[in-house]
């Protein structure tokens, strides 16, 4: 296995004086996709926005050997740590070619890279970021980060409220971009799961429930299902009805 490029340890983190992660530990290897799994309201989001320093936290963790656990989140952002949120965050009323003028960190950033994996969006560059559909503002979302030369992309749910076509899409440019940086990926279509993760940590109630190959996870039915309340079987596979805070454990919710 390779180097892990962040380490999580002890991680705890609350959100209004609710403990949302308790005490996780993980790694994320340097190479390929890693897969961060769970029902709904287990704490995955929580966990992204901990490592980014979003919501008060507590514990250890470290990017490529160095602790940025105490940082800043402007630190961590430009230590190399790329973020494409849940909800896109595109800027509705500015050209796809501004918002992503608006992400260049470096002074080299990589355009020939985005254009290549996004020529739909160098055809829509004067085009108003809150006219693209869900898809189109996701690779926007995703072009962003892949502007500049990161460590690490922490990459959540993109695939969600998406088509089946633009989920395949979505895939695919997420396939191209784990090639050239590790990607921490918090995704409920296990199709996806299927298609791009090596690694998988599964969380439960805020806490660690099972670390291990995602590819033997999904392999495994019973243990799927168990964990993730649905089966990783090759054909759809929608999540079960969420049980949000009941997936909470009574220690966690305190
Ligand atoms: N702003 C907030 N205020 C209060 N509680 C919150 C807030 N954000 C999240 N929570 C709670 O923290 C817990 C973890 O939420 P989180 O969004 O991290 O889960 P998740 O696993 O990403 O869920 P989903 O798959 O539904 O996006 C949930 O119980 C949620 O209700």
């Amino acid at each position: 296995m390779h180097a892990p490029i962040l380490t999580v340890s002890t991680l705890s983190a609350r959100i209004a004086g609710q403990q949302v992660v308790e005490d996780i530990s993980f790694q994320v290897p340097s190479l390929g996709v890693t897969a961060l799994l769970g029902r709904n309201g287990v704490g995955k989001t929580s966990t992204i926005k901990a490592i980014l320093g979003l919501i008060e936290r507590s514990g250890e963790v470290t990017l490529a050997g160095e602790r940025i656990d105490g940082e800043p989140t402007h630190k961590i952002v430009t230590r190399g740590v790329g973020y494409v949120p849940e909800d896109r965050e595109v800027f509705a009323s500015l050209t796809v070619a501004e918002n992503l003028r608006l992400a260049e960190r470096d002074d080299n950033p990589r355009r020939e890279l985005v254009e290549k994996l996004f020529p739909d969006l160098v055809a829509r560059s004067a085009q108003l970021a809150g006219t693209l559909s869900g898809g189109q503002q996701q690779m926007v979302s995703l072009a962003r980060a892949l502007l500049n030369d990161n460590e690490l992309l922490l990459v959540d749910e993109p695939t969600k409220g998406l088509a089946p076509k633009i989920v395949a899409e979505v895939a695919e440019t997420l396939e191209e971009a784990a090639r050239t940086v590790p990607i921490l990926l918090v995704e409920q279509n296990l199709q996806v799961v299927r298609r791009l993760a090596a690694g998988a940590v599964v969380l439960a109630g805020g806490r660690v429930v099972h670390t291990g190959s995602a590819q033997a996870l999904l392999a495994d039915e019973e243990l799927t299902k168990r964990l993730l309340g649905v089966h990783g079987g090759d054909d759809s596979n929608q999540p079960a009805p969420a049980p949000h805070a009941s997936a909470l454990n009574p220690e966690v919710r305190q």
